[in-house]
Formats: structure tokens, C-alpha cells, sequence
């Protein structure tokens, strides 16, 4: 189960950003490269855990929610609609802080209306500022959100998102140290 991943995760170089121990992975930085296959193994799995049929729309966040929520509209002919880390003015935006542990910006809802259904498909969790600030706007939008799946999570951000009624699926929970990374958690294992 998610064998290309979690080895390629185990893997995966680990650099200071500031205090904040940051990995690096082809899924959540898009280098050296990504491995399509890799990109087909969680798309698949996502699949299999999310009820696909009701959902109007794929949500992902610029820019590395986008190879595998791609992977999952063309494999099931759903629209992407991308939340954008810049304005383009259009009627209807919405704009939205993010803060990660290791940055801050604004990030751009459009393409979204009252009563859509989403899935929110992103590449990291991690002290979940992002996918709160997206998930707080959403339901002042009145967007109904039928999933949140991360491939990746680390740290205790999820447990905020469950304070908002939302309890994300993270394939792939792990912890980062300075001496690297380490599996906790295969979704479906626990
Ligand atoms: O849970 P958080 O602490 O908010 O971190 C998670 C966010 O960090 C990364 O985005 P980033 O803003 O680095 O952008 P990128 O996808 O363009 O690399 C990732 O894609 C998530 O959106
Ligand atoms: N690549 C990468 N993306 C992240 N997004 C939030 N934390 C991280 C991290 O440690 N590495």
C-alpha cells in the first residue's frame, strides 16, 4: 500500500527553513522529478477512499496540490479548480490568508458558488494554517466539502481542522527531524 511513496518519503532530504525542519519530496516540491507512477499509486488510493460520484469539483491549492489532483480529474473527468496565490479580480473572488511554518501570503478562491461539492486535495498538511484558512472561507461561501485528503501530514494541524468539523485523510502521516524522516501513519492502517 503507497509503497513508492512511503519509501521515497523515508528518502527524503530534510533542510532548515528559519526553525522549521523542512523536507523535501518530489510530491510537495515537484523536485528532482515526479515519479508519474508515484503520482498514479496515490491517485488510486485516494479513489478508494473517497466517494468521488457526488463531487462537482477537485479543489487544490497552488502549487503542489496540483500533480495529483490532476492525476484524480483526469482519471475521473471532474473538474480542477485551482486556489490561486495570486488575484485575478474576476466578480466573486475571495481572498483568504495562509500561514505555513515557515511563511505567510494570500491565496485566491475563484471558479467556486454557493451549494458546489467539493474534495479539497492538497500535497502536505502540516500546522494545517492553510487548509483551515481555506475551509473557514469555503463555508462562509456556503461550499459544501465532502472530503479533505492530504498526502502527506505532519504535526498536530489536523487536530484544528477536526475543531472544525472536518477530520482530514492523511495518506501518510510522518515525523521530521534534522536526522530525517520517519513513517507514523498509513491511512486505513490505524
Ligand atoms: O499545513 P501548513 O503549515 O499550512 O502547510 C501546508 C502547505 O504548505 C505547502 O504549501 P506552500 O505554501 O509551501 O506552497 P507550494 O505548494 O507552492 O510549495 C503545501 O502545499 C500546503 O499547502
Ligand atoms: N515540501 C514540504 N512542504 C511542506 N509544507 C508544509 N511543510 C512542508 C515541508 O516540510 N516540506
Amino acid at each position: 500500500m503507497l509503497e513508492k511513496l512511503k519509501t521515497s518519503l523515508i528518502n527524503s532530504p530534510v533542510i532548515k527553513r528559519g526553525e522549521y525542519n523542512y523536507f523535501i519530496h518530489p510530491i510537495s516540491d515537484g523536485v528532482p522529478s515526479i515519479d508519474p507512477h508515484m503520482v498514479e499509486e496515490i491517485a488510486e488510493y485516494i479513489l478508494q477512499i473517497t466517494d468521488i460520484k457526488k463531487v462537482d469539483t477537485i479543489l487544490t491549492i497552488e502549487a503542489m496540490g496540483i500533480p495529483v489532483a490532476n492525476a484524480l480529474s483526469l482519471k475521473t473527468g471532474i473538474p480542477l479548480t485551482i486556489v490561486r496565490k495570486r488575484p485575478y479580480f474576476l466578480e466573486g473572488e475571495v481572498e483568504l490568508s495562509q500561514s505555513t511554518g515557515y511563511s505567510k501570503g494570500a491565496l485566491y478562491i475563484n471558479g467556486l458558488k454557493k451549494g458546489d461539492r467539493v474534495i479539497i486535495v492538497d500535497d502536505v498538511i502540516s500546522t494545517g494554517g492553510t487548509l483551515i484558512a481555506l475551509v473557514k472561507a469555503l463555508k462562509t461561501m456556503g461550499v459544501e466539502i465532502l472530503d479533505v485528503i492530504s498526502v502527506i501530514g505532519r504535526g498536530n494541524g489536523y487536530l484544528q481542522l477536526k475543531e472544525l468539523g472536518v477530520e482530514p485523510k492523511i495518506l501518510v502521516t510522518i515525523d521530521v527531524s534534522e536526522k530525517g524522516v520517519e513513517i507514523k501513519n498509513v491511512f486505513g492502517n490505524e
